[in-house]
């Protein structure tokens, strides 16, 4: 083995292996041999090295560039449909060699700028139009890679050193369980033991499937979250006509007679459709003690909802209020009826039937529907009744889709319902900190709720 890769080889870290590309000699005036080895072996330090789960922080440093030396950062990564995620940072080396993304800012002219450690993350884009980052089979990784190239040049110079770092969903020793119980289409994600743990239920929205992806990583923190399939996913309905609440009670049964589940009550996380369904389940059905919704309407929305005798019908809209903005991309924020005026009261979820705390998660640039005056309405509708004032977090610029953190954010993607890419809202770096904090703000909402009582008393039904 030559010396380039002797010199790599001792370079490597026992988990994170690195192909170091000989630049080829340098072009020293007069042809003299290349520089020493060691001031060309340029290396990539990820910490953790070799892999992290996706909504962790990731260090990357780069070492073995020359003073101030000015180099191109290009990540990279492919999703399951074989798409490609790309984002790119102008950087330039610290006096000593070392650049270090926690402390050193990204120049302009890349897809970011500024002190922004995750901005390789974040900014991740797709090359297909419409098209979202999500993970479907969260026991496989995403795949990270990571060059750094010569000088800020476009094209970008020559390949100084690559390196890839696996992004997990699943933490060791938390279990996956599909659940075909019954009606439930479901997949349950319990954390490492015999718990009892907090129960959550975890609902995505018009879209169809099973994503797992936000359940599994919510598992990680110590809960058992029952991702739940609600339409468009093996024998449920293929399209998103009328729900019937009895499904969804039965999911809320399943989880409360789980040996390994917390009682007297669970959680409800529920993105977008799933929020307003979380809120009608929290409104008709009992052990539920916390629901947290993410952007989610007050109103039912999108399909008829049954409940015993109960009817609620969908929220009006009106197609001739959906704007067009400059790019050309159908904007849907005014679609919607006001849930307040006339007949459309009909779709107003009874949230003061609810026994449950809440949380609103929202984006201010939410274009897909009016997430803010949704909370506000809400929280309004409570107090009117006398029930406890919920807890709204607004992030100002982040729009409709706040995944887990470092997911990039989606601008505008097919809208099923509506049959034609939407713009979802949101500016990157506003959205980015809002999925970090909004995060956060949800794991303190259900551990505060979920974990009141010792689990010695918890009462099952
Ligand atoms: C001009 C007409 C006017 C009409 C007037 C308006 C009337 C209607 C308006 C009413 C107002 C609003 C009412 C209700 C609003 C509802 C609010 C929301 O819920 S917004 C959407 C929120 N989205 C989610 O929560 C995500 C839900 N889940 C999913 O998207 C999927 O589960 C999945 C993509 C994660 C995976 O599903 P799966 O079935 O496995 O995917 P499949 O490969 O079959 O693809 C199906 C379909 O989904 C799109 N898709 C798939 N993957 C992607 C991706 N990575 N990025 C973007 N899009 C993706 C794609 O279109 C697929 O269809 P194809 O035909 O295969 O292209």
């Amino acid at each position: 083995m030559g010396q380039v890769a002797a010199l790599s080889l001792s370079r490597l870290s026992a988990r994170c292996w690195q192909r170091l590309l000989w630049p080829g000699p340098a072009r020293i005036p007069g042809g003299l041999a290349a520089r020493s080895l060691s001031s060309m072996a340029t290396s990539i330090r990820f910490s953790p090295a070799a892999r992290s789960l996706f909504d962790e922080p990731l260090g990357i440093a780069v070492q073995g560039l020359g003073p101030r030396q000015q180099v191109t950062l290009r990540a990279s990564l492919r999703d399951e449909a074989g798409e490609l995620f790309e984002a790119h940072g102008r950087y330039q080396a610290a006096d000593d060699g070392e650049l270090d993304l926690a402390r050193c800012p990204a120049l302009p002219g890349g897809s970011f700028s500024g002190l922004e450690p995750m901005g390789l993350l974040w900014a991740l884009q797709p090359r297909k139009p419409f098209w979202r980052l999500v993970k479907k089979d969260v026991q496989t990784p995403f795949r990270l890679q990571l060059e750094v190239l010569e000088g800020h040049g476009d094209p970008p110079g020559q390949l100084l050193a690559q390196a890839e770092h696996e992004r997990l969903f699943l933490r060791d020793g938390v279990r996956r369980v599909p659940v075909r119980e019954g009606r439930i289409r479901a997949t349950l994600f319990l954390p490492p033991g015999n718990g009892p743990f907090p129960g959550i239920i975890d609902l995505y929205g018009t879209g169809g499937g099973l994503p797992e992806y936000r359940a599994c990583l919510l598992a990680n923190y110590g809960f058992a979250v029952l991702a739940l399939a609600f339409y468009g996913y093996e024998d449920l309905p293929k399209e998103m006509k009328e729900f019937h609440l009895e499904y969804f009670e039965e999911a809320i049964n399943y989880m409360l007679k789980h040996t390994q589940v917390k009682g007297p009550g669970v959680g409800l996380l529920g993105f977008s459709k799933g929020g307003d369904l979380c809120l009608s389940m929290a409104s008709f059905l009992k052990g539920i003690t916390a629901t947290a919704v993410i952007n989610g309407s007050v109103a039912n929305v999108g399909a008829v909802l049954r409940y015993k005798d109960i009817t609620i019908p969908p929220l009006g809209a009106d197609a001739k209020r959906i704007k067009i903005n400059k790019s050309g991309i159908a904007d849907i924020v005014d679609v919607l009826n006001n849930p307040l005026e006339g007949p459309n009261r009909r779709s107003f979820i009874p949230l003061e039937k609810a026994e449950c705390r809440f949380l609103f998660i929202v984006g201010q640039d939410d274009h897909n529907w009016k997430s803010e005056f949704f909370a506000v309405e809400g929280s309004k509708h409570l107090q009117a009744h006398g029930k406890e004032k919920p807890e709204i977090v607004c992030y100002p610029g982040a729009g409709h889709y706040i995944e887990p953190p470092f997911f990039p954010m989606c601008a505008a993607s097919m809208h099923l319902l509506v049959g034609k890419p939407v713009m979802w809202g949101g500016e990157p770096k506003a959205h980015s900190e809002a999925q970090r904090d909004a995060w956060q703000q949800i794991q303190a909402f259900f551990h505060r709720h979920l974990n009141g009582k010792p689990s010695g008393t918890t009462n099952k039904l």
